[in-house]
């Protein structure tokens, strides 16, 4: 199956969401930002280095949440949460149709990759 890792990116009381573009598998969709491991890889690395080349920013892996297997109808994927923090707030966009620094309590308010649900839903009553 493929194994994805994301961010939960948190910085000056704010958390980072990206909207897929129109040419990538689930258009439109929010999610949180990240990418599929690499063979060999270890999945902090994998979240480390896909933060680094779709946003150019610097993270730090905190901690991570719970694992979530979602079957898409034409694909299915085991997605790995882990909240991250950053220094710096400013990114560039070099793969998402957009990219916004938003207040938790906001997150239910995008339309969210399936996937992604169950993962805001354990990190705002974390919060
Ligand atoms: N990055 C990311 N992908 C997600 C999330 N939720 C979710 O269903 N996905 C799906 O997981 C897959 C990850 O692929 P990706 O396109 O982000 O990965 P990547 O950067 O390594 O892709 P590439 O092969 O174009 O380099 C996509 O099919 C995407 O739709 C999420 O929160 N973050």
């Amino acid at each position: 199956m493929l194994r994805v890792t994301c961010a939960i990116i948190e910085s000056n009381q704010k958390v980072l969401i990206a909207q897929r573009n129109q040419n990538m598998l689930l258009p439109y969709k929010w999610e949180f930002p990240g990418g599929k491991v690499e063979k060999g890889e270890q999945d902090e690395m994998c979240i480390v280095r896909e933060i680094k080349e779709e946003l150019n920013l610097n993270i730090v892996v905190q901690s991570r949440l719970t694992p979530v297997t979602h079957h898409y109808d034409t694909f299915s994927l085991e997605l790995f949460p882990f909240i991250c923090h950053t220094d710096s707030q400013e990114f560039e966009v070099k793969e998402h149709a957009q990219v916004l620094w938003i207040e938790a309590q906001d997150l239910l308010n995008y339309d969210w990759a399936e996937a992604d649900t169950p993962i805001v839903k354990e990190y705002l009553a974390l919060k």
